[in-house]
Parts: C-alpha cells; sequence; structure tokens
C-alpha cells in the first residue's frame, strides 16, 4: 500500500504546537511579527498573501500586509524594507514572489536583513544551508523535510532527484538533502535524460512546473515521490507535476495536489515566524 503523505493532516497537528509556543512568548509580552509584501496584481498571489494573514491571525502571529501597486520601483520597495529592517517588532520579511519586471529579486533578497529574511532566500541563509549550518530555511522545501521525517522517511543513502533548481524550491531542497545524506542529483531544463535518472531514483522531488511531467514508467517500484507542482490541467483543475492516479501504483509514498507540501509551506513561514520570535524573546 503507498502511504500519502497529508500536508494537510501535519499541518493541522503543527498548528496544535505553534499555538502554544506563541502563547508562552505572550507571557513574556512578545507577539511574533510577519511582514508580507506583495507588489503587483498577480492574481495566484494575492491569495497566497491572504492565506498567511488568516493563517497568521489564527495562530496568533500579527501580520502587516503591504499590497503596493505594480508600478512600485526598485527603490521604493527598498525603503520599505529598510522600514521593517529596523522595526523591532517585525520578527520575519516576506517579499511575496514573483515581481514585477522593473524590479530585480537579487537586490531584493541582499536587501533583507538576513536575521528576518523569513523565507531563507538571502545569500547569507542559502550560504549557511550548503555550509551545512542552516539558519533560516526556505519554507516549501523545509516542510517537505518535515512531511518526510513526520512519516518515518529516512533520506540517508538514498539517491535522490531534484527536478527544478529554483532558489524557492530546487536549491534549498537539494541542500537539506545533502544536509540529510541523500546522494542528490539536481535536474533542470537542460539535463539529458532526466527521466532516465528519475528511474534509478529513491527519492524524487519534482518541482519543474509541467503538468504530470512524472508518469508511473518513470518511477523506480517503492520509490518515495513529492509533489512541489501547482499545474492547471485544460479543464482548469488544479494538478501537480506528478501523474499522482498512475504514481500512487509504483510508488511506497506520494503527497497529493493538492494537499500536499503546499499546506506545508505556509505552516513552516508561521512556524519560523515564531522562531525567530523566540530568538527576540532570548536577547530581550
Ligand atoms: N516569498 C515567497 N514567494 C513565493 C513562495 C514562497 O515560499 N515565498 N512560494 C510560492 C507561493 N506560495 C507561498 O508563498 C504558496 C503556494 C501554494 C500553496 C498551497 O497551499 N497550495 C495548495 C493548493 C492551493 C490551490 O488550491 O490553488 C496545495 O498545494 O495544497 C502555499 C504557498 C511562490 N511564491
Ligand atoms: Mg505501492
Amino acid at each position: 500500500m503507498v502511504k500519502l503523505l497529508d500536508g494537510k493532516k501535519l499541518s493541522q497537528k503543527m498548528n496544535v504546537q505553534m499555538k502554544q509556543d506563541v502563547a508562552a512568548l505572550a507571557t513574556q509580552g512578545i507577539i511574533p511579527g510577519l511582514a508580507v509584501i506583495l507588489v503587483g496584481d498577480d492574481a495566484a498571489s494575492h491569495i497566497y498573501v491572504r492565506n498567511k494573514k488568516r493563517r497568521a491571525e489564527k495562530l496568533g502571529i500579527r501580520s502587516v500586509i503591504e499590497e503596493l501597486p505594480v508600478t512600485t520601483t526598485e527603490t521604493e520597495l527598498l525603503q520599505l524594507i529598510d522600514q521593517y529592517n529596523r522595526d523591532p517588532e517585525i520578527d520575519g520579511i516576506l517579499v511575496q514572489l514573483p515581481l514585477p519586471a522593473q524590479i530585480d529579486p537579487w537586490h531584493v533578497l541582499l536587501a533583507i536583513d538576513p536575521h528576518k529574511d523569513v523565507d531563507g532566500f538571502s545569500p547569507v541563509n542559502m550560504g549557511k544551508l550548503w555550509s551545512g549550518r542552516p539558519d533560516v530555511i526556505a519554507c516549501t522545501p523545509l516542510g517537505i523535510m518535515k512531511l518526510l521525517a513526520a512519516n518515518g522517511i529516512d533520506v540517508a543513502g538514498m539517491d535522490a532527484l531534484v527536478i527544478g533548481r529554483s532558489t524557492i524550491v530546487g536549491r534549498p531542497m537539494a541542500g537539506l538533502l545533502v544536509n540529510a545524506d541523500a546522494t542528490v542529483t539536481i535536474a533542470h531544463t537542460k539535463t539529458n535524460d532526466v527521466k532516465a535518472i528519475a528511474r534509478r531514483s529513491d527519492l524524487i522531488v519534482a518541482a519543474c512546473g509541467v503538468a504530470h511531467f512524472i508518469t508511473a514508467d518513470d518511477v523506480k517500484p517503492g520509490a518515495v515521490v513529492v509533489d512541489v507542482g501547482m499545474d492547471r490541467l485544460p479543464d482548469g483543475k488544479l494538478t501537480g507535476d506528478v501523474d499522482f492516479e498512475h504514481v500512487k501504483d509504483v510508488a511506497s509514498a506520494i503527497t497529493p495536489v493538492p494537499g500536499g507540501v503546499g499546506p506545508m509551506t505556509i505552516t513552516m513561514l508561521m512556524n519560523q515566524t515564531i522562531q525567530l520570535a523566540k530568538g527576540r524573546a532570548q536577547r530581550e
């Protein structure tokens, strides 16, 4: 029987602990603070940011949502980041991606105080991860590691394939897997025969943004399959990079879409905001 890696269920479980952590911080006079900056009118981004605000409210985290027009200049955005860098009641700063073309995301990542970089995308935090000394970690890959661990899956010694090399998922995912003693291949658009690599992998993390890219023929029997994709089928239905219906008969464990990796991303964001607030509590 295939094991369903249920991110929704694990998120609900983690909510209980996070509420307790927030209550404990409150006794020290600390409310975790999260600043979320959204530039432009990307419809999906607005939904994600609204979900973050709601989840923060549920947990007792104070969130400040900044919705800026699509015409915002890079200088204006950097000034706002600087304001939150200096705000003692803000523990985490997140700039929702993607950004409009006039803003260079690299400049944004360089501007966020690494101690408040709740997304873990800044070069300092990415460097710490790849130095084997992780601090703040990108939320989607961190959520995947939590989901694997919660289901008793130890990646040590596994041949792992990460499909995608983005800053948000592929690169930090590979770093986390290396730190956990997996042997990692990172595939991307120029990779020769990614499917042949998939067929000999014990773990596949698919983050390529192509609906049903991984089929049952690409999966070794008993492999663990993690789907980061959020793709639309021609009928508009949400699906992933993995052909779930067929792959589930070959894999030993698999994440559904929706309800697998997605919910864990927001959960880890909240959890890291709380961890950063704990750091503030210790310093004060
Ligand atoms: N600054 C950041 N930008 C972006 C990130 C990020 O981590 N930091 N990740 C994505 C968007 N994202 C959060 O920001 C995100 C996307 C999707 C989900 C999610 O829960 N997905 C659900 C399905 C939702 C649906 O029905 O459409 C699921 O997979 O179950 C959470 C977070 C890009 N930008
Ligand atoms: Mg099976």
